[in-house]
C-alpha cells in the first residue's frame, strides 16, 4: 500500500487561535498556564483533524507546533540562547522563566524599572517563503546542551496520550548550523573558524541524545528537515559532515529525511547519496522534473520515497489523476508500494487553514480551491486511489469531483479575458523601453520639476492614524456612508499637503491614507483577484498574512489612484508623486495562478499598471513612483535560476513604466533586502529616481552605485523608520556626506528608508523637518 504522510501543519488554528493566545498572553490578559492549556488544545485539535482526515499512525507530524518559531524552538532547546538574554532572567529574577526568554528572543524584551533593553534575534526569510525565522547566533567557543524542558519529547507525548501516534519533526544539525550566524563578537575577534559546521563535533551528541529520548518515548521514526538540500552547497565541506551525521542518527530512529521548495539537484548524487536514512521526500511540485533521478536514487540505495505532490505552497485543488499517473509511473519503475509516500509538497505550515470559513467567497472559484485542512484530504484520497483494489464509491465519487473541480477551471470564462490576451499576443519590444535615454528624459525633467539640488521625499505613505483605521471599518460595516469617508480621506491628503508644504519637502505624496495594504489596495480594484475572508498564512511570530488570490487573467477595468493623486496635485505647487505598487510585488504576495506561468501573469499585472500610470500622467501627474520592494525576495533558491528570473521581472518592470513621455519622471523603491547581489538589475530598470533602503548604512550599497556607474537619481534612505527615534540633523548630515563619497551630488535625494504609514506624527513631523534641514545645510555647502 502506497501511505500518505503529512510534514506539518498550520500552527494558527481555524481562527488563528494562536496568535489571539498568545497576544492576550503578552497583553497580561491570561496568564502562563491559560497559554500553555490554550497551545494543548490546538495542537490536539491540529492531530485530531489530521487523523480524521485519514493520516495513520506514525504519519502525522509532532513539534511543528511552535509559539514563535519553530527555529527559536531549537534554539531554546540546545541553549544556544544569547548571552544577553540570559542577562535579562538574571536582572528580573524569579519572574523571568524559559517561556519569557523564549518571547524576549523571539520579540525583546523592555523593563524600564529593572534596565532591560534588548532587542529581538534576528529575523530572516524562510528560504523563498513569507514565513521568517529567527537566526540562531553562535559563538566561537559555542557550546550546546538539551534544555530540561525537551520539546520533542513532550509533544510527541502529549499526542500519545491523546492516542495519536505521531512523527517528531525537527531541523536537521546542518540545517541548523547554516541558517546561523556568528555572534558579533565572535566575528570581530575573528576567533570564530571559518565555517559553522565546525560546530557540529559540539552539536551532534546533542542530537543523538534527543533521538535517543525520542525513541524511549516510542517515537519509530523522525522526520529530520533538511531544506538547504536545495540551494547550492560546497559539497566537499558539507558532503563528510552529512555523512557523519546521518551515520549516527540514523543508527538510532529510522529517519524521513526531508527537504522542499525546490530541486536537490547535483546534492542528491554528491550529498544525499549514501546516507543511512529510510526515506526521502520530495517537491515534486517544485521540482517534477527530478522524479526519474528520485526513483534511481531510492532504488539503488533501498530508500523509500515520499512524493511532495499536493502542492503545499499554493491553494489550488491538485490535479489527482495526474498524480496518480505519476505515482503509478514510480511503482512501475519497480519501487515497492510499502516504501512510496505521498505527501504535500512541503510543510503546510505555508498554506490558509481551512476553506470552511469562506462564506462570502464566489462558489465557482472556491471549488477550485484547496487549503490545509482541504490539503489533507487530497494526500488520502491520492493514497486511497492508489490501493491495489477497485477504489470504493466513495472514492470514486471524490476523485470524480476533484476531476471535474480542475476541468471546470481550465474552461471557465471567469479566467479568461480575451482582451488581456490579445495584448499579451502582441508585446512589441517597445512597449518595455522609455521613449529616450535617460540623459535626455532628466533634461526635459529638469526643465519641467525645477527641482534644488539634494531634492526631499518621503516614500508614500504617512502615519496611518487610529482615526483613519477606524473610519475604513466603519465604511466597511456600513457605519460611515462612502460620500463622509470619502471626505475624511479629502480632509486627511490635505493636512497631509498642509503639513509637508511646511516642512519643505520638495516632491509631495498624498499619503496613502485611503490604502488598506500596498497589494489589497490594486488587487481589489483589479480583475483575476479574489480575496479570501480568512486565508492567513503565518510570517512571523503571531503575525499573519491573507494574501490575495490572482485567478485569472489581470485587467484594470478602470483606473485606481487617479481620483485621489490628482485631488492631492491640484492642491499643491509642488509636485505631487503618484503612488503604484509594481508587477513583481503585487505577484510575490499573493498566492498565484499555477495554470500559467508566472512571468505572464506578472506581465499581465505589469498592463494594468502600465494604464494606471498613463492615465496618471494624463491627469497631470508629473513624478510617479512604482514600489518594487519585493523584487528581491523574488530570486530563486539557485544562482543558476537566477538570471532567468531576473530578466522577467526587470522586462516586467519596464513594461510597467515605459508608457509615459521623457518628461514624467518615474520613481522606484526598494527595501527589505540586500540589493548588492541584484545591483545590474536594479540599473537595467531604467527608473529616473530610485529611493533603497540602506538603514545599515551599507558602504557596499554606496559602493555598487559607484562601481556600476549609476547615473540617474537615487536616494538611499537617510534614516530608518522601523522605530520611533529621531534622528538629529547631525546624524543625518553625516550619512549624506558618507554617501557623496560615492555618489554624485547632482544625483542625490534625501528620504527615509520606507513609507512612514507605521510611525506616529510627532516623530514623524521632527524627523522630516530635521531632514529638511540637511538638505538646506547641503545645498549652502554645494554653492558656497
Ligand atoms: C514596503 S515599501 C512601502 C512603499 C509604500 N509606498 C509606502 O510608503 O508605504
Ligand atoms: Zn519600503
Amino acid at each position: 500500500m502506497v501511505r500518505a504522510l503529512n510534514l506539518g501543519f498550520p500552527r494558527m488554528g481555524a481562527n488563528r487561535d494562536l496568535k489571539k493566545l498568545v497576544e492576550a498572553h503578552w497583553a497580561g490578559k491570561i496568564d502562563e498556564q491559560a497559554l500553555i492549556d490554550g497551545a494543548a488544545k490546538i495542537r490536539a485539535a491540529h492531530w485530531k483533524i489530521q487523523a480524521d482526515a485519514g493520516i495513520a499512525a506514525g504519519q502525522i507530524p509532532s513539534n511543528d507546533f511552535a509559539f514563535y518559531d519553530q527555529m527559536l524552538d531549537h534554539i531554546a532547546l540546545f541553549q544556544v540562547t544569547p548571552a544577553r538574554y540570559r542577562d535579562v532572567a538574571a536582572k528580573a529574577g524569579a519572574s523571568v522563566n524559559e517561556l519569557k526568554t523564549y518571547f524576549a528572543m523571539g520579540r525583546g524584551h523592555q523593563n524600564k524599572d529593572l534596565g532591560i533593553d534588548v532587542p529581538a534575534l534576528e529575523m530572516k526569510k524562510w528560504f523563498d517563503t513569507n514565513y521568517h525565522y529567527m537566526v540562531p547566533e553562535f559563538e566561537a567557543n559555542q557550546t550546546f546542551s538539551l534544555a530540561s524542558f525537551v520539546k520533542p519529547v513532550a509533544e510527541f507525548k502529549e499526542a500519545k496520550a491523546l492516542g495519536i501516534t505521531t512523527r517528531p519533526v525537527i531541523v536537521g544539525p546542518i540545517t541548523f548550523l547554516h541558517l546561523g550566524k556568528w555572534a558579533r563578537a565572535a566575528n570581530k575577534e575573528s576567533a570564530a573558524p571559518a565555517s559553522r559546521l565546525a560546530l557540529l563535533d559540539a552539536l551532534l551528541p546533542v542530537y543523538e541524545s534527543l533521538l535517543q529520548q525520542l525513541k524511549e518515548a516510542g517515537a519509530e521514526s523522525v522526520q529530520i528537515d533538511e531544506p538547504i538540500l536545495t540551494l547550492d552547497l560546497p559539497t566537499e565541506e558539507y558532503k563528510p559532515a552529512y555523512d557523519r551525521v546521518y551515520s549516527r542518527l540514523g543508527g538510532i530512529l529510522p529517519i524521513l529525511l526531508a527537504s522542499y521548495f525546490g530541486r536537490y539537484g547535483e546534492n542528491l548524487d554528491r550529498i544525499v547519496k549514501g546516507l543511512k536514512i529510510q526515506t526521502l521526500h520530495a517537491d515534486l511540485v517544485r521540482a517534477p522534473e527530478e522524479l526519474d533521478a528520485l526513483v534511481a536514487f531510492a532504488k539503488d540505495a533501498h530508500v523509500g520515497l515520499s512524493l511532495g505532490l499536493i502542492d503545499g505552497r499554493n491553494i489550488w485543488k491538485a490535479d489527482l489523476a495526474a498524480a496518480k499517473a505519476t505515482v503509478e509511473k514510480v511503482l512501475g519503475q519497480g519501487l515497492p508500494a510499502d516504501q512510496l509516500f505521498v505527501s504535500p509538497s512541503c510543510s503546510l505550515l505555508h498554506s490558509p487553514h481551512s476553506l470552511a470559513a469562506e462564506e462570502k467567497m464566489n462558489p465557482v472559484i472556491k471549488n477550485w480551491l484547496a487549503f490545509a485542512v482541504e490539503k489533507l484530504d487530497e494526500v488520502v484520497l491520492l493514497a486511497k486511489s492508489l490501493a491495489p483494489d477497485t477504489p470504493s464509491p466513495e472514492v470514486q465519487a471524490a476523485l470524480a469531483q476533484n476531476r471535474a473541480a480542475n476541468q471546470d477551471r481550465a474552461a471557465s470564462k471567469l479566467i479568461r479575458n480575451d482582451q488581456v490576451q490579445a495584448r499579451m499576443a502582441d508585446l512589441k519590444d517597445d512597449l518595455f523601453n522609455r521613449a529616450a535615454p535617460y540623459p535626455v528624459r532628466a533634461k526635459e525633467q529638469a526643465d519641467k520639476l525645477k527641482l534644488p539640488l539634494f531634492p526631499t521625499t518621503t516614500i508614500g505613505s504617512l502615519p496611518q492614524t487610529k482615526e483613519i483605521r477606524m473610519s475604513r471599518l466603519k465604511l466597511k460595516k456600513g457605519e460611515m456612508t462612502e460620500q463622509a469617508y470619502d471626505e475624511f480621506i479629502g480632509q486627511e491628503i490635505l493636512g497631509c499637503i498642509k503639513k509637508q508644504e511646511e516642512w519643505g519637502l520638495d516632491v509631495l505624496v498624498h499619503g496613502e491614507c485611503e490604502r488598506n495594504d500596498m497589494v489589497e489596495y490594486f488587487g481589489e480594484r483589479l480583475d483575476g483577484y479574489v480575496f479570501s475572508q480568512n486565508g492567513w498564512v503565518q510570517s512571523y511570530g503571531s503575525r499573519c498574512v491573507k494574501p490575495p488570490i490572482i485567478f485569472g487573467d489581470v485587467s484594470r477595468p478602470k483606473a485606481m489612484t487617479v481620483r485621489w493623486s490628482k485631488y492631492a496635485a491640484e492642491r499643491t505647487e509642488k509636485p505631487m508623486k503618484g503612488m503604484l505598487t509594481g508587477p513583481v510585488t503585487m505577484l510575490q504576495w499573493s498566492f498565484v495562478r499555477n495554470d500559467q506561468p508566472r512571468k505572464l501573469t506578472t506581465y499581465q499585472l505589469a498592463l494594468a499598471i502600465r494604464d494606471e500610470v498613463v492615465d496618471l500622467e494624463t491627469a497631470g501627474i508629473a513624478c510617479i513612483q512604482i514600489d518594487e520592494p519585493a523584487i528581491r525576495e523574488g530570486l530563486p533558491l539557485r544562482r543558476s535560476d537566477w538570471a532567468t528570473y531576473l530578466e522577467w521581472a526587470s522586462a516586467a518592470f519596464r513594461l510597467s513604466a515605459a508608457g509615459v513621455q521623457n518628461a514624467t519622471q518615474i520613481h522606484s523603491h526598494f527595501c527589505y533586502s540586500d540589493f548588492n547581489d541584484i545591483f545590474p538589475t536594479i540599473q537595467s530598470l531604467d527608473a529616473d529616481v530610485i529611493t533603497i533602503e540602506n538603514s545599515r548604512s551599507d558602504l557596499k550599497l554606496l559602493k555598487a552605485f559607484e562601481q556600476y556607474g549609476y547615473q540617474a537619481g537615487i536616494g538611499p534612505g537617510i534614516y530608518d523608520i522601523h522605530s520611533p527615534r529621531v534622528p538629529s540633523v547631525e546624524e543625518m548630515k553625516e550619512r549624506v556626506d558618507a554617501m557623496l563619497v560615492f555618489l554624485k551630488k547632482e544625483l542625490l535625494w534625501l528620504n527615509p528608508d520606507c513609507g512612514l504609514k507605521t510611525r506616529g506624527w510627532a516623530e514623524t513631523e521632527a524627523a522630516l523637518k530635521n531632514l529638511c534641514t540637511v538638505a538646506r545645510q547641503c545645498r549652502e555647502a554645494a554653492t558656497a
